[in-house]
């Protein structure tokens, strides 16, 4: 493990599935969270603000700094579309929390994000949980910014899946399509984790029990928020489970190694009924012609997670595995208290019991890469891209 903990900015339009990000990220130590910025998406800017401060005093890291972002898209559209059906007026699952004593700093969003990359030029990775609006922004306020920022880690797209706000398209592209073109199209290091991917990891009706009983105060705080977002899921879905988004993206953030991708060209749809469709270039085809696609930089496209073969004897351990990664994988939600101990039934009804509050992410990330060879192995996937040659050799 790296020593030096990598300098993340978190662009963030909180939202239940950021809150749990977030929360992931200040007790993850091989990240240094050196703020947070803030987009309409999810909820509305200013809403958005107000959460990401709270969810810092909750956490007890005010010394973290927020920036307010943009409160229109990158082409001032005032239209905006939030998802308050999914995560409540409040954004954090209708709780009423109080208002946050801190105060968002002087610098907007893209100019903070300017800033930081040009101190630490190649060392600043932003996780971008919302439309693009900001990223863009400091692209065009700052000509090196794509050069200087060291990764920018997108949840976002529809890759060769249907999307999540209409059969097009993915809401955080949907929400400023024009942004999400400028940042793909931009030369910056990117990869993007679309929900292609993210739909596979899903923090099921059982797991949110289990999260319950930790008395821990983010698997407190968790829970609370969670009940909505699991009725969204159940009446979008029809489904006991929720999809764990931000928590992927962060997750691929801090460990790439976790997702395959394929490389090439993405250009986004900005007009009619298929705007915010992203859709990959994936170089194998020559074509005749110059395209929308030829001589764009290309970008890192999450296709799967990554799948270690895992033979059929395997399987069972990997299982098993499985149900330990999902605990280990909450309990950095919850204080690493040392002699906290967790019982659990496996699928073979047999019981083990564990000092998961433990677990160091190296163990937690391999836990996580065998959840998703299962994942990968069970739930047969209808993605063609998923076949894709993977970057990493795989
Ligand atoms: O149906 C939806 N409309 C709008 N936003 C959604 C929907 N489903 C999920 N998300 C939110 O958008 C991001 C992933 O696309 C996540 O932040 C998720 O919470």
């Amino acid at each position: 493990m790296a020593a030096e903990p990598k300098k993340i900015i978190i662009d963030t339009d909180p939202g239940i599935d950021d809150a749990m990000a977030i929360f992931l990220a200040l007790r993850s130590p091989e990240v240094q969270v050196i703020g947070l910025t803030t987009i309409y998406g999810n909820v509305y800017t200013t809403l958005a603000t107000r959460n990401a401060l709270h969810l810092l005093e909750v956490a007890g890291r005010t010394d973290i700094p927020v920036a307010e972002g943009s409160h229109v898209t990158l082409t001032k559209g005032t239209k905006l579309r939030v998802a308050d059906f999914v995560h409540g007026a409040d954004g954090l699952g209708n709780q009423n929390f109080p208002p946050p004593e801190g105060k968002p700093i002087e610098d907007s969003a893209a100019a903070f994000l300017v800033q930081q990359a040009k101190l630490d030029p190649g060392n600043v990775t932003v996780v971008a949980l919302g439309p693009l609006t900001n990223i863009a922004l400091a692209i065009q306020l700052d000509l090196e910014f794509a050069k200087n920022i060291g990764q920018i880690v997108i949840l976002g797209g529809a890759f060769a899946v249907n999307g999540n706000v209409n059969p097009a398209a993915e809401a955080n592209i949907f929400g400023d399509p024009d942004a999400a073109d400028v940042v793909f199209t931009s030369g910056a290091d990117i990869l993007t984790v679309g929900i292609n991917v993210t739909h596979q990891v899903v923090l099921t009706g059982s797991d949110r029990e289990k999260l319950a009983t930790s008395n821990g105060k983010f698997a407190q705080y968790l829970t609370k928020i969670l009940n909505l977002y699991f009725s969204y899921h159940r009446e979008a879905y029809n489904t006991d489970g929720v999809y764990l988004h931000d928590p992927t993206a962060f997750l691929a953030a801090v460990d790439p190694t976790l997702v395959t991708c394929m490389e090439g060209s993405v250009r986004v749809q900005t007009s009619g009924i298929t705007r915010g469709l992203t859709i990959l270039y994936n170089k194998q085809k020559r074509f005749g012609e110059i395209t929308e696609w030829s001589n764009k930089p290309t970008v890192k496209v999450a296709v799967t997670v990554d799948a270690p073969r895992v033979d059929d004897t395997q399987e069972e351990v990997a299982l098993d595995l499985f149900i330990l990664a999902l605990q280990a994988f909450y309990s950095l939600f919850n204080a690493r208290r040392r002699n906290d101990t967790c019982t659990t039934t496996l699928p073979n009804s047999s019981t083990i019991s564990n000092n998961i509050f433990n677990l160091d992410w190296s163990r937690l990330t391999s836990l996580l890469k065998q959840v998703s060879a299962v994942r990968n192995r069970l739930c047969a996937c209808s993605n063609p891209l998923a076949s894709g040659r993977s970057l990493n050799g795989a």
